[in-house]
């Protein structure tokens, strides 16, 4: 689909519009996440955009009312607007990729049920980012399970460096943050460096160990303050890791305004950098950094603490001591992601089959030989 005419700048944009592209552009997460790239939340009140909004044909119509809706807010900063259904023309340069668009878990579901649903998209997405995107592009995986959509994404865009994959644990930490500031009695943002290790699953590590609040002007271990080692290695990691859960039995839908937020921080801090001797959480691509520093096998996706330059580069945070309580949760969660990462590569392998069996039978077909049997497992 061509794309539309952008609007109209309202002044003369002095620098340069970043492109940034939405999948999923008509769904929920989308609904709260826009308008905050368009406003200038995530990327400063200097800062011009070009969204490059993606979703699959059905959600055409809503996806063109989402772009109403963003003319109607009359941005400055908004640049112009890509609404496609094809992902070769929604990457197309650009310098983000945002990838939400995914089947959404529903109650009694984990979110590596929807592996066989979703890791499809993800691999005809990282073909298309390799193709057609910046080889500067940061990507943001969204959809579930992600670690793993994340990795496959990555595999699938050889020529993008590994270090620009990741995927959203931001959510999980700002549920730990909220958790801990109120166990504290401290206002949120007094809650820092607390670390999301491994799968935006259940077996997810929230630790403490080394964060900190700042209460009347004086640092705190988290751990001083709360003094409950039996909470924060039980109930506190329970209720983190399950918040996903809570928040579907109660809405009937998944999380979508307080994704939309950590999506907006997680990107933020990626463009902006961390501040001296902060850390954030993402699952990215393991390197033989990540491996000495946290004995994580390489090539899985894998939530970390990391301080972020300004120039988008970023470091894990390597050094802080491991307990055994802490070494057993990391070794569950790589054995989760090595578990999903092997289902998930076992599955583009099946669906290639049944993509080459229906050929061969269209061929057949075509020149009037009797179909062959395809006999493709799962
Ligand atoms: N990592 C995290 O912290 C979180 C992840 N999620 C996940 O994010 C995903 C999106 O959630 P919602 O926005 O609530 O779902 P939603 O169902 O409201 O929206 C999903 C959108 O994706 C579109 N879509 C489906 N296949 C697509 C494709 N191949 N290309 C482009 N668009 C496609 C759908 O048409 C729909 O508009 C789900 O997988 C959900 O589980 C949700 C909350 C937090
Ligand atoms: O729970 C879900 O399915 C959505 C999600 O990932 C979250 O809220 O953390």
């Amino acid at each position: 689909m061509p794309a539309l005419a952008p609007p109209a700048t309202q002044h003369p944009a002095k620098v340069e519009p970043l492109r940034v592209c939405v999948t999923g552009a008509a769904g929920q997460i989308a609904y709260s996440l826009i308008i905050n790239i368009a406003n200038g939340t995530v990327f400063g009140p200097e800062q011009p955009v070009i969204l490059q909004l993606l979703d699959i044909a059905p959600a055409l119509e809503a996806m063109k009312g989402v772009e109403m809706e963003l003319y109607d807010c009359a941005l400055p900063l908004l640049a112009g607007i890509v609404l496609t259904t094809d992902p070769l023309e929604a990457f197309r340069d650009v310098d983000y990729a945002i990838l939400l668009g995914a089947m959404p878990r529903r109650a009694g579901m984990l979110r590596k049920d929807l592996l066989k649903a979703n890791v499809g998209i993800f691999q005809v997405q990282g073909a298309a980012i390799d193709a057609v995107a910046k080889k500067t592009v940061k990507v943001v995986v969204v959809g579930n399970p992600a670690n793993t959509n994340a990795l496959v994404c990555s595999h699938y865009a050889p020529s993008i460096p590994k270090a620009n994959f990741s995927a959203l644990t931001r959510l999980d930490e700002n549920r730990a943050k909220s958790m801990v500031a109120v166990r504290a009695g401290v206002a949120v943002d007094q809650v820092k460096n607390v670390i999301i290790w491994g799968n935006h699953s259940n077996t997810q590590y929230p630790d403490v160990a080394h964060a900190h609040i700042t209460r009347d002007g004086a640092r705190v271990a988290v751990e001083e303050a709360i003094k409950d080692e039996a909470y924060l290695h039980g109930e506190f990691i329970k209720a983190v890791a399950l918040r996903g859960a809570a928040i579907i039995a109660a809405r009937k839908l998944s999380s979508a305004m307080s994704a939309a937020k950590a999506v907006v921080d997680h990107v933020r801090d990626w463009h902006f950098g961390t501040r001296s001797g902060e850390f954030v959480s993402m699952a990215v691509v393991t390197d033989a950094h990540a491996a000495a520093a946290y004995g994580i096998p390489e090539d899985l996706c894998f939530s970390l603490p990391l301080s972020i330059k300004e120039d988008g580069h970023y470091e894990v945070v390597a050094g802080l001591p491991v307990s055994d309580f802490a070494r057993g949760k990391l070794d569950a969660t790589v054995a989760e992601l090595e578990e999903e990462k092997a289902e998930a590569f076992a599955h583009i392998e099946y669906l290639a089959a049944v993509k080459k069996a229906e050929e061969e039978a269209k061929t057949a077909h075509a020149n009037g030989d009797a179909a062959p049997v395809a006999e493709v497992s799962a």
